[in-house]
């Protein structure tokens, strides 16, 4: 799929990954609406990427992915301002283990949230164009995060819904691929304050930095290039890209059926 011309939502747009998502998706000639609760630092990204690439082509929306009336508002907006959704990062997550529950609401739930008002605009079903949506999970969605139970659980939830809805898309017709990035630790801000939300589990702190010196810190633009390739690349379906500091690659997941 090129990109040019093609029209894309990033949640958690303004600050981390999605941002790297953000800015690789505009490089490669997309309209991007950023969908952040950080009004200020949403708004003074679209005020660099506008210098960039031209007001026309970017737009921020206040958006809380634990709404569903703002994430429809929001869909809504982008679909009028650039003419449809071809394309739908699912990104923004958060680590808490304290008020886990929100965790759930953020991190799972706005990503079913997310998609689900997505296939009203995307669905060939339902009139749209069709097009790919990649839902942001985590290492800690492949194996067990043991300072973070929940974050773990919430992440293996975004894997297995995202290869659930891509086996749906394909059986029903929907037009539209459906893929999960995987990256170790990243440098951000969730990243810097791990320490602070573990809650419970604020005794496992210096093994999860323990676990944070033998995996090592993934570079952004690695991640930023694997969410370009599962977002290009037409063969690329029901995949879990895992990201690491020395491979990227696709998961090899078992096989029950045939
Ligand atoms: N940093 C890391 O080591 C890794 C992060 N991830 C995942 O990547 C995604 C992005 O995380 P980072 O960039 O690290 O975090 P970050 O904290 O740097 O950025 C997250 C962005 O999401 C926004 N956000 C938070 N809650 C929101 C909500 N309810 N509605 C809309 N926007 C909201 C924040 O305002 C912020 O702009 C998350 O899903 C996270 O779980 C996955 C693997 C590793
Ligand atoms: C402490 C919270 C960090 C949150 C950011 C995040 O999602 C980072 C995760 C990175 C890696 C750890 C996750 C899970 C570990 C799972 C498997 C380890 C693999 C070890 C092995 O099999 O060799």
């Amino acid at each position: 799929m090129a990109l040019q011309g093609k029209c894309a939502v990033v949640t958690g747009a303004a600050l981390g990954i999605g941002r790297a998502i953000t800015e690789i998706l505009m490089k490669n000639g997309a309209k991007v609406a950023l969908l952040d609760v950080n009004q200020a630092a949403g708004k003074s990204l679209v005020e660099v990427l506008d210098k960039q690439y031209g007001r026309e082509r970017t737009l921020f929306l206040n958006c809380d992915v634990e709404s569903e009336e703002q994430i429809k508002a929001a869909f809504q907006k982008t679909a009028d301002t650039f003419g449809g959704i071809d394309i739908l990062c699912n990104n923004a997550g958060i680590l808490d283990e304290k008020c886990w529950e929100r965790a759930v609401s953020v991190n799972l739930m706005g990503v079913i949230r997310g998609t689900y008002l997505a296939l009203e605009h995307m669905s060939k079903l339902s009139g749209g164009r069709g097009g790919v949506i990649v839902n942001t999970a985590s290492l800690a969605g492949l194996g067990p995060l043991p300072s973070c139970p929940v974050y773990t659980a919430t992440k293996h939830g975004v894997v297995g819904f995202t290869r659930a809805m891509a086996a749906a898309s394909t059986a029903s017709g929907y037009g539209i691929r459906f893929n999960t990035l995987c990256p170790g630790f990243v440098q951000t801000d969730l990243y810097t304050s791990i320490k602070t939300n573990l809650g419970q589990f604020s005794d496992l702190a210096d093994a999860t930095q323990q676990m944070v010196e033998q995996l090592g810190v993934v570079n952004m633009s690695d991640v930023a290039e694997s969410v370009l390739e599962m977002v290009t690349d037409e063969t690329k379906n029901g995949e879990a890209c895992f990201v690491s500091p020395k491979e990227r690659k696709y998961v090899d997941f078992p096989k029950f059926m045939g």
